[in-house]
């Protein structure tokens, strides 16, 4: 960094009280005692190291705790260490030559050191070999919250229920024995001392009580007798996955026959809490099993790995559909098939990395509320569950002041989207895009049954003319009409978009033939909604976007002339002006009115948005008043666009109609099919005084829409931009 950049960080860092977090980049020529420039420090470099230790005495410790000593070499060989001959500097971390030379590795050599500021004022923490050491990673963390004040800090709460699914499922010689169940509760008990409330929760599927040797016969007896000291949760009965159910009654009915048998056996049913087999049916959601776990079994929390499905475990989100809350569950590494530590994928060496600072040491230190998933077949055999979560809980208690706890899955999922209630809404993102995803999906579901193309608005601006005209084309389909909003379905703003994907694929006709292979739907609500980009990438990431933009002046007034015919009181007992000038401490509904009159005309704004999740290549601009004045050259432009060949030409299908004074569809020589009168409507001019305030409050955002307009390539600005920016000018 060079000098006058270099005062400055510092000076803002001095008088903000901003600290710093530096990392000593790793590099080629070794340096012995080397002075960091303009600073009493000074470096050794590309050392190996082993055996570190932290200073208890340091005041940035707070999530980390100072433990023992981390037996071992730390990852790589090109490590950076610091010495001071300042009082500014205190070590945070230590660690020692690994070296074969015994007179070099005996004293420590600090690996991250703090900066107290007394040199310069400033506050550092200085990193001598980036991020690859776990415990470094934990020290970045703490390092952040000291030097934020205690603004930017973890909470120290952390949540853990361990789901044991199929306890009652898996091949003979795979099953629990009574000394199994005999350690599992000596587990337990040795984990509650460590785990305030902790229990098993234990997933049954009762079709497979008694179902194992005779030996593991006496293991089910036995977790029955120990009922009250497990939480249960119910599988489905034959543990069947529930996507395969097209029929919801039969999915009630085995469910229900899961329920008689807890019934039978003292199981508690009232926990409402349930775990589907394989994930079957949570997400993508199966709108069937949501039907009978709220029926059957008055369900209200769920979990599952697969929203979305990837890896790391901690970077799983949840949602909450038809009121069912739905969790992120985590794996700990172990597989149904993960019985032996002989046999685990890498060996002993690395499920020990997993719960040493690894993957799984990290998904508790990152995530508030865990919940993990194992199998029956993991806590018989070599008890691999039992060992990997005593274990785990042992090294968090060891190197971290974390508090852990466990409660019912019910109070897990309200404390959950109290923590993220940014995460309530779902995202519902394309089953055929995720092979696993498609796997616990319908075969009756097709992804063909979603739009190719969206005419996203905005409202007033020509969007139901473009509809129509769309829907002429052979090789163009609509969807299908709504019952309550016509040609829209409007699926991505408001409502509709909890009702879920099969709702909304259920407006696309199936089959193969040519005017399926463009699917459309339009919604002009789409254009100014805040969530509808981020969702509708996130289902049709590929999709093309078509807009229609005309004066936004006069797509103000248009809206205000349509709420009127629809006998809205505002805009009845209110003129154009009074609602257009409202303030903000106007009536909240003459608010309302305003802003869904100025608001969609912010079109620079609304299409960067749109911008920042689709790619340029996929917007399509139309203007408003070519499609008015020439829609046959729109529509051939739109086709070359959409790479529809060969090309159909609408110059036979759409005629001027005089009487109406639009074009409308031609239907034969003499007569065409218009839109109805609510398109098109007869209303007086705007009153001056309101054109000359909407051009003055127009002018910035028309003007970033000429600058967007340039960004993207465009030849030509639409006649109605230039006027209306002149118009401005001039007044
Ligand atoms: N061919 C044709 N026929 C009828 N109307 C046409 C046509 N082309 C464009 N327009 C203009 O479309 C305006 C209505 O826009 P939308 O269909 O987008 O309105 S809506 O948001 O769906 O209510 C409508 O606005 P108003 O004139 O204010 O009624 C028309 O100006």
């Amino acid at each position: 960094m060079d000098k006058w950049n270099r005062e400055l960080l510092d000076k803002y860092c001095r008088e903000y009280s901003v600290g710093i977090v530096g990392f000593a980049p790793p590099g080629e020529e070794s340096l012995v005692g080397a002075q960091l420039k303009g600073f009493p420090l000074f470096i050794h470099t590309n050392l190996r190291l082993k055996d570190a230790q932290l200073n208890a005495a340091s005041p940035i410790l707070r999530l980390t705790r100072a433990g023992e000593t981390a037996w071992g070499a730390l990852p790589g060989g090109d490590w950076t260490i610091f010495q001071a001959n300042h009082s500014t500097y205190e070590p945070l971390a230590w660690a020692h030559r690994n070296t074969l030379d015994f007179s070099n590795n005996r004293n420590p050599l600090a690996t991250v050191v703090q900066d107290h500021g007394r040199y310069d004022g400033i506050q550092r923490v200085l990193f001598g070999g980036g991020l690859r050491f776990w415990l470094h990673k934990l020290l970045l963390l703490d390092s952040i919250s000291y030097l934020s004040h205690g603004q930017l800090s973890l909470s120290l709460n952390r949540m853990i229920l361990v789901d044991v699914d199929d306890i009652f499922v898996g091949e003979k010689g795979t099953r629990l024995k009574k000394d199994d169940v005999l350690a599992l509760l000596a587990t337990q008990q040795r984990i509650q001392s460590l785990v305030t409330g902790f229990k098993f929760n234990l997933g049954f599927s009762g079709k497979y009580f008694h179902h194992g040797t005779f030996e593991e016969n006496l293991g089910d007896d036995m977790l029955l007798e120990n009922v009250d000291r497990f939480t249960w949760f119910s599988h489905m009965w034959n543990h069947q996955q529930p996507h395969l159910y097209e029929n919801v009654s039969h999915l009630q009915s085995d469910m229900a026959l899961n329920k008689q048998f807890a019934k039978k056996h003292g199981i508690p049913t009232a926990t409402g809490y349930s775990v589907s087999p394989h994930h079957s049916g949570v997400y993508p959601v199966h709108e069937g099993l949501y039907e009978a776990w709220k029926k059957v079994w008055s369900i209200k929390v769920t979990s599952t790995e697969e929203y979305p499905h990837l890896r790391p475990a901690r970077l799983r989100r949840g949602f909450i559909h038809r009121n069912i809350m739905v969790l992120p569950r985590q794996t700990c590494g172990l597989f149904t098939h993960t019985i032996f530590i002989e046999r685990y994928p890498g060996g002993r060496d690395k499920l020990d990395e997993s719960i040493q600072g690894g993957e799984l040491f990290q998904t508790i230190v990152y995530n508030p509320i865990n919940i993990f998933m194992t199998h029956m077949s993991n806590y018989g055999n070599d008890r691999l569950a039992l060992y990997t979560f005593e274990s785990v809980i042992k090294f968090i208690r060891c190197w971290t002041n974390l508090r852990l706890s466990s409660a019912p899955p019910l109070e897990l999922g309200e404390r959950y989207f109290q923590l993220y209630p940014e995460e309530l809404d779902p995202v519902w993102g394309n089953p055929c895009d995720d092979p696993r995803h498609q796997k616990i999906w319908s075969r009756n579901k097709t992804c063909d049954q979603l739009p190719r193309f969206l005419v996203i608005g905005p409202q007033k601006t020509g969007t139901t003319a473009l509809y129509t005209f769309l829907s002429i084309h052979p090789a163009i389909s609509s969807n299908l009409p709504s019952p309550d909003t016509f040609e829209e379905i409007q699926f991505f703003n408001g409502k509709n978009y909890y009702k879920g994907l099969d709702w909304y694929m259920s407006f696309f006709p199936a089959g193969k033939n040519e005017s399926l292979r463009f699917l459309f739907e339009k919604s002009a609500t789409y254009f100014d909604g805040d969530l509808v980009p981020r969702r509708a990438h996130a289902l049709l990431p590929k999709a093309e976007l078509i807009t229609i933009l005309l004066s936004p002046a006069r797509r103000a007034y248009s809206w205000y002339q349509h709420t009127r015919v629809h006998g809205d009181p505002v805009a009845n007992n209110y003129t154009f002006h009074s609602v257009i000038t409202a303030s903000d401490t106007a009536p909240k509904p003459l608010r309302d009115l305003r802003n869904r009159c100025l608001n969609p005309g912010k079109y620079a704004q609304h299409l960067e948005r749109w911008l920042s999740y689709y790619t340029p290549q996929q917007l399509h601009i139309i203007d408003g008043e070519q499609l008015r004045q020439n829609p046959v050259e729109t529509l051939h432009e739109l086709q070359r666009f959409l790479k529809i060949t060969p090309a159909f030409n609408y110059s036979s299908h759409l005629r001027y109609d005089p009487k109406k004074g639009f074009f409308c569809q031609v239907t034969n020589e003499d007569h065409t099919k218009c839109l109805g009168k609510s398109k098109g409507r007869q209303y007086p001019p705007m009153d001056d005084k309101s054109y000359k305030l909407l051009q003055r409050y127009y002018l910035s955002h028309n003007t970033a829409l000429v600058k967007l307009l340039k960004r993207l390539g465009s030849r030509t600005i639409p006649q109605w931009l230039k006027d209306d920016l002149t118009d401005t000018v001039m007044t």
